[in-house]
């Protein structure tokens, strides 16, 4: 039997056979993020105050693969730092859902949200101050977190100052191994502050803006040692930033806008024929998981597009016409 139906955009002719076809391949796909290190699905968190609600997130979709290191961007007040606490197991989503290396964000208890944050996931603060206690020297300060995940004896002990001299010095900052924080430039505390963030081996190291107090050739330095954990350890790095030194220097950088992925640019090394290297970027506008998909601003500007456009599918795109008013019909 060979059932026709008439397709969409094209008109062209659907059997039965086709349709099985494409419901088996849906079928068959791996589900969302399956092999995603972060997973945030339709992510939503409404903040109250004052009994006025605040939409921090509005159904935010975002994967990330092991092994990336990449940016995140947008101005003030679009989600970052929401976002970046709720990975963080600080925070929790109010809807949607999200995970870390198999840990369900939105359904952890006490127990397993202390261990996700000592095992699991990293922090560095853009305040200096924040990340590091001013009583203890760097190699305390980077022991502490192996102390406090509870391997104890002295064994242990050894292998823990073993590991710290070992992150501060693959970090640049061995010199400071005994300095405290007071004793050490902004810089050198953000580069100590990466190793504190190491210290348990997380499988993610997150950073809210950890450049942002610094000058741009320390900032440089910091972001160096960033790189240099991912590519020595397979550490997957998130940084929030403004920095566009930072942001320019990764081969992902993802815009939020108004608590959603807006869109990304990825980065690429490209070789001419005379052998020359350059870094080719290219900007993508973000659909998300119902095919919805962010205007630029200033593109919708440009075209005085307001609350609709025309959409043509064609064979290998689809158009977007901003809506004129239909001619005046002639009598
Ligand atoms: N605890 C809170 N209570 C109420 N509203 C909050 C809370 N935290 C964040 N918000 C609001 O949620 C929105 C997103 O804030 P968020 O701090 O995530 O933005 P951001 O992109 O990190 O901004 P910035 O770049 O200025 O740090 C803002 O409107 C903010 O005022």
């Amino acid at each position: 039997m060979t059932n026709t139906t008439e397709g969409g955009a094209g008109g062209a002719t659907t059997t039965l056979a086709d349709l099985e076809q494409r419901a088996a391949a849906r079928r068959e796909r791996p589900a969302y993020g399956q092999d995603a290190l972060i997973t945030c699905d339709r992510l939503v968190r409404i903040f109250t105050a004052d009994g006025v609600e605040v939409q921090a997130l509005q159904g935010l979709d975002l994967l990330v693969a092991k092994g990336e290191l990449m940016a995140l961007v947008g101005a003030s007040g679009s989600g970052k730092s929401t976002l970046l606490n709720i990975l963080a197991g600080l925070d929790v989503p109010t809807a949607g859902a999200a995970s870390v290396g198999g840990y369900d964000l939105l359904d952890m208890d006490a127990k397993s949200r202390l261990r996700y944050r000592r095992e699991v996931v990293g922090f560095v603060w853009q305040q200096t101050a924040r990340n590091l206690l001013p009583y203890l020297t760097a190699a305390q300060n980077v022991v502490l977190p192996m102390q406090l995940s509870g391997r104890d004896g002295f064994r242990a002990k050894r292998l823990h100052a073993a590991r710290a001299t070992e992150l501060l010095t693959m970090l640049g900052v061995g010199y400071c191994h005994d300095r405290h924080p007071g004793q050490m430039s902004g810089g050198e505390q953000q580069r100590t502050a990466i190793a504190v963030a190491l210290a348990n081996s997380p499988s993610l190291v997150l950073a809210d803006e950890p450049t942002g107090e610094l000058d741009s050739a320390t900032g440089e330095q910091v972001f160096a040692a960033f790189r240099t954990a991912n590519e020595e350890l397979g550490t997957t790095v998130v940084v929030v930033t403004h920095d566009h030194a930072v942001a320019d220097a990764v081969r992902r950088t993802v815009a939020i806008r108004d608590g959603r992925t807006a869109s990304e640019v990825l980065r690429h090394t490209e070789i001419d024929e005379h052998g020359q290297e350059s870094v080719v970027a290219r900007e993508y506008a973000t659909v998300d998981r119902a095919g919805r998909l962010q205007l630029p601003r200033d593109y919708t500007a440009a075209l005085s597009i307001e609350n609709r456009v025309l959409l043509e599918l064609e064979s290998d795109h689809i158009g977007v016409w901003p809506d004129r008013p239909a001619p005046p019909e002639q009598d």
